[in-house]
C-alpha cells in the first residue's frame, strides 16, 4: 500500500502467518475439505455431461452402456459435495473462531502494559475500532485470503494434471484462463483497490471513534445544543465512506465481469480444440461435453481469488494498526530482575524531577517528600502543581528522569510494577466502577475474597447499609462508569474496594472531590476506618480532609513550598487551613 514500504508489508504477512501456525492443523483441514468440495463440484458437472452425451449417443446408436457405474459416480460426488461444505463449514469457523479468541487475548495482553502513559493520546474509539474491527479483518485473513489461496493452488495443479490426460493443448489453455482469472486480474483489481481500500479502513475508524465519542457525550451535546453539528460530522464522515466504497464496488464487479468472460473464451477455445479431436477419432463425443464442462467448472477453484487479493490490501492496514500498538513499548520496563516485593509502607522522594515527554514542562521538579510507616501524610496544591504526578509515579505508570524514589529501602525502579500496585490500593475522584454488579466490582480488588470480608469491607466504607436497600443488594447493576449510583455511593463503593484489597499503602487523589458536605462527611468517615494501620498519601483540595493528617506537604510547581503538621501550617483552630487548602 502506498506510505508502507513494500518490505514491511512482506514482514507483516510473515507476522501474520505466525500467529496463525497454531492453528495450522483445524486450517490446513478446512483447505483439504474446500478443495475437495470445489474438486467434486467440478466431477460432478463433468461427469453428469459425459453421461448424459454417452446416454444419448447409445440411445441414438441402439447400444446398450452400464449406467450403474457414473450413476453411482454422479451419487458420490453430490453426497462428498454436500457432505464436504457442511464439513467444511464447520471446520473452518472452528479455526476462525479459536482463531479470533486468541488474537483478541494476544492484543489485549500488549495493550495492557500501555496503559495509560502509551495510550492516552489514541482515541477510545479507536483503540475500541483496534480491538473489534481490526482484529476481526485478521480473523478473516484465513477465511478469505489464505484458505482460497491454498485451495487455488492446488486445485489448479490437479486440474492441470487431469485434463493434460486428454489435451496438453486444452490443460494449457485452461491453466492460462485460470492463471488470468486467479492470479492477474486480482494482482490489477488489487492495486486499483489499494488506496480506496486504505481510505475505507481511515474513514471507518474514523466514523467509529466519533461515533463513540458522541454517544459518550450524548448528555453534553444537548445541553450545548452541538446534536446538530456532531450529526452533521457523522453523516459527512458516512458520506466520505460511500467514495472508497463504491469505487471497491466497482472493481469487484470489472474483476467479476472479466472473470465471467475468462471462463467462457475458455470455454469456447476447449471446444474449439475438442471438436476436430473428436472427428479424428482422438477423443469419444461424451469426452468433448465432459471436457467443455470440466473446463468451464474449473474456474470454481479461482472464484474466491480475487476478493482474496482485495481483502489483502485491507487485512495488511489493518494488520499494521494492530501491530503499531503491540510494538509499542510500555513507558516504564520492569528490571530483568525484580527486587523482592516491599514490605514495610515506608516512602522517600529525594529531587525528584518527572516530565511527561521530553519537550514538556517539568511536572515535578525536585520534589523532596517523606512518608514514613504507618503515617497520614497530605499533598495540597494549587491546580497543576503535580500532586497527581506523584500518584503516577508511585504506581509506576510514568518513570522519574532524575531523584530518587525509595520504598522500604530500595529504589521504586528496582521493584516489578505489578508487585509495587499490589502494594497500593488507590482512590480517586475518577476511580473506574465497570458497568456490571457491585459484588464483581468489589471483588476486583480480591478475587479470592469471601462473602463475609467484602460485606466487612463494605461496613468499614460505611456503604453496606446503603447497599442492602437496593433490590437486588450486591447484585445491583451499577451501569456504565457508575452511574446508577449516586457520586458519594460510588466514592465509598470504590473505598470498599481499596480496603477489601487490604494493602499497606493507600494513596487517596481527591477522594471527596465533586461531593456534598452530606456525601463529603459519610465518604471522610469511610476514609477514616480505612487509614487505620496504614501509611497514607491523600491528595486533597478540602479542609475537612487535613484535620486527621500527620503531616502537610504544599506542592508548588513541582516542588515543595512549605510544610508541616496541620496545626504548625494553620494554626490550632484551622482557620487559615481552611482558606489554604481550597486555594486549589
Ligand atoms: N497524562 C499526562 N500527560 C501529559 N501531561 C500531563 C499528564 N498529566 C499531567 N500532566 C501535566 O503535568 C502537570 C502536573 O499535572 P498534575 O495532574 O500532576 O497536577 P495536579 O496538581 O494533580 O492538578 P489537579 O489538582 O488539577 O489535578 C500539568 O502541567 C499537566 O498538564
Amino acid at each position: 500500500m502506498p506510505g508502507i514500504p513494500g518490505g514491511r508489508r512482506l514482514n507483516d504477512l510473515r507476522r501474520l502467518l505466525s500467529l496463525f501456525v497454531p492453528y495450522r492443523r483445524w486450517m490446513a483441514g478446512g483447505i483439504a475439505l474446500s478443495l475437495v468440495v470445489a474438486l467434486a463440484n467440478i466431477g460432478l458437472l463433468a461427469l453428469s455431461g459425459w453421461f448424459i452425451t454417452a446416454m444419448a449417443v447409445a440411445g441414438l446408436a441402439h447400444v446398450s452402456m452400464d449406467y450403474f457405474t457414473p450413476a453411482a459416480g454422479i451419487r458420490g460426488l453430490a453426497i462428498l459435495r454436500t457432505g464436504g461444505r457442511y464439513l467444511e463449514r464447520l471446520i473452518t469457523h472452528e479455526a476462525t473462531l479459536r482463531l479470533l479468541a486468541r488474537l483478541r487475548v494476544w492484543f489485549y495482553e500488549h495493550l495492557e502494559p500501555l496503559a495509560p502513559a502509551r495510550i492516552q493520546y489514541y482515541r477510545g474509539g479507536d483503540l475500541l475500532s483496534r480491538i473489534r474491527a481490526d482484529i476481526d479483518t485478521l480473523d478473516n485473513f484465513y477465511l478469505r485470503v489464505l484458505a482460497p489461496t491454498a485451495a487455488a493452488v492446488v486445485g489448479t495443479a490437479l486440474l492441470f494434471g487431469f485434463m493434460a490426460l486428454f489435451s496438453m493443448r486444452i490443460a494449457l489453455i485452461d491453466l492460462a484462463g485460470l492463471a488470468l482469472a486467479g492470479a492477474v486480474l486480482p494482482l490489477l483489481a488489487q492495486r486499483a483497490g489499494r488506496r480506496p481500500g486504505r481510505n475505507a479502513v481511515e474513514v471507518r475508524s474514523l466514523l467509529r471513534s466519533t461515533v463513540v465519542d458522541g454517544v459518550q457525550g450524548l448528555g453534553e451535546l444537548r445541553v450545548y445544543g452541538a446534536s446538530g453539528r456532531q450529526q452533521e460530522r457523522v453523516s459527512r464522515l458516512s458520506h466520505d465512506l460511500i467514495g472508497p466504497q463504491r469505487q471497491l464496488s466497482r472493481i469487484a464487479g470489472a474483476a467479476a465481469a472479466t472473470t465471467g468472460l475468462t471462463t467462457q473464451l475458455s470455454l469456447w477455445f476447449a471446444v474449439l480444440i475438442a471438436g476436430p479431436m473428436v472427428a479424428a477419432h482422438e477423443i469419444d463425443g461424451p469426452d468433448l461435453a465432459m471436457i467443455a464442462l470440466f473446463v468451464m467448472a474449473s474456474f470454481e477453484t479461482v472464484n474466491g481469488l480475487p476478493a482474496a487479493f482485495q481483502s489483502l490490501g485491507e487485512t495488511l492496514a489493518a494488520a499494521r494498526r494492530v501491530f503499531e500498538i503491540v510494538d509499542a513499548e510500555p513507558q516504564v520496563a520492569d528490571p530483568p530482575t525484580p527486587a523482592v516485593p516491599p514490605t514495610r509502607p515506608e516512602l522517600r522522594f529525594s529531587g525528584v524531577r518527572m516530565r511527561y515527554a521530553d519537550d514538556a514542562p517539568w511536572a515535578l521538579d525536585g520534589l523532596d517528600l517523606e512518608l514514613p510507616a504507618g503515617r497520614r501524610v497530605a499533598l495540597i496544591g494549587a491546580t497543576g502543581s503535580g500532586k497527581t504526578s506523584v500518584l503516577n509515579l508511585l504506581l509506576r505508570f510514568w518513570d522519574y528522569q532524575a531523584g530518587s524514589i525509595t520504598l522500604d529501602g530500595r529504589e521504586l525502579r528496582e521493584y516489578a510494577g505489578e508487585d509495587l500496585r499490589r502494594y497500593c490500593a488507590v482512590v480517586s475522584q475518577h476511580t473506574h466502577l465497570f458497568n456490571t454488579t457491585i459484588r464483581a466490582n468489589l471483588m476486583l480488588a480480591r478475587s479470592d475474597a469471601d462473602e463475609s470480608q467484602m460485606i466487612e469491607a463494605a461496613k468499614q466504607a460505611r456503604i453496606h447499609d446503603e447497599i442492602m436497600r437496593f433490590p437486588s443488594g450486591y447484585d445491583t447493576f451499577v451501569g456504565e462508569a457508575g452511574e446508577r449510583l449516586s457520586g458519594g455511593q460510588a466514592r465509598r463503593v470504590a473505598i470498599a474496594r481499596a480496603l477489601l484489597k487490604d494493602a499497606p499503602l493507600l494513596l487517596l487523589d481527591e477522594p471527596t472531590e465533586g461531593l456534598d458536605a452530606h456525601s463529603e462527611g459519610h465518604v471522610l468517615e469511610a476514609i477514616q476506618t480505612a487509614m487505620q494501620g496504614r501509611s497514607v498519601l491523600l491528595i486533597t483540595h478540602r479542609p475537612r480532609a487535613l484535620r486527621h493528617m500527620d503531616h502537610i506537604y504544599v506542592l508548588e510547581r513541582g516542588r515543595i513550598g512549605i510544610q508541616g503538621t496541620p496545626e504548625q501550617l494553620f494554626g490550632s483552630e484551622g482557620a487559615s487551613l481552611n482558606a489554604y487548602a481550597t486555594v486549589g
